[in-house]
């Protein structure tokens, strides 16, 4: 099934505030801000920023924080995400643990990848994790 389109309205909105969200990273040890919006099937925008720590391994990416933030708020149908860097030469897609804690929620995510001047490149999450392993392999649909 092919993902929605998306209002263009919508879609600035989201890079927007994801590009307000990686001016709040927490990341003195990679100099590493990134920003993440994520745009929920009822029409709310959640961000998030990665958040790191002095024990490395328990950072956690910005599309994570979003995520879990969104869950605490009572949202489980996502629509859309929007991630940004500071890299500007090129778009860069989320990290793998990422692409696998979208597809928790449906592989029918649109994803905008996001440089830091605003511009942004349209993909979905079925390109980016192709062949996945979901809920549904559990019988969680
Ligand atoms: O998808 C990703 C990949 C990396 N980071 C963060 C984690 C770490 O703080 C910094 C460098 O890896 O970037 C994210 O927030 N999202
Ligand atoms: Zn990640």
């Amino acid at each position: 099934m092919a993902a929605p389109a998306i209002d263009l309205i919508r879609v600035k909105e989201l890079v927007a505030k994801c590009l307000e969200a990686r001016k709040m990273a927490y990341c003195p040890y990679s100099q590493f801000p990134v920003g993440a919006a994520i745009l929920t099937a009822d029409g709310a925008i959640i961000t998030g920023c990665n958040v790191e720590n002095a024990s490395y391994g328990l950072t956690v990416c910005a599309e994570r924080t979003a995520i879990q933030r969104a869950v605490v708020e009572g949202h489980r149908s996502f629509t859309a995400i929007a991630v940004t860097c500071d890299i500007k030469d090129h778009f860069v897609g989320p990290c793998g643990a990422c692409r696998q804690v979208l597809m928790e929620f449906g592989g029918q995510w649109v994803v905008y990848l996001t440089k830091p001047d605003g511009s942004y490149r349209e993909t979905s999450l079925e390109e980016l994790l192709p062949l996945p392993f979901s809920p549904r392999h559990l019988g969680k649909d």
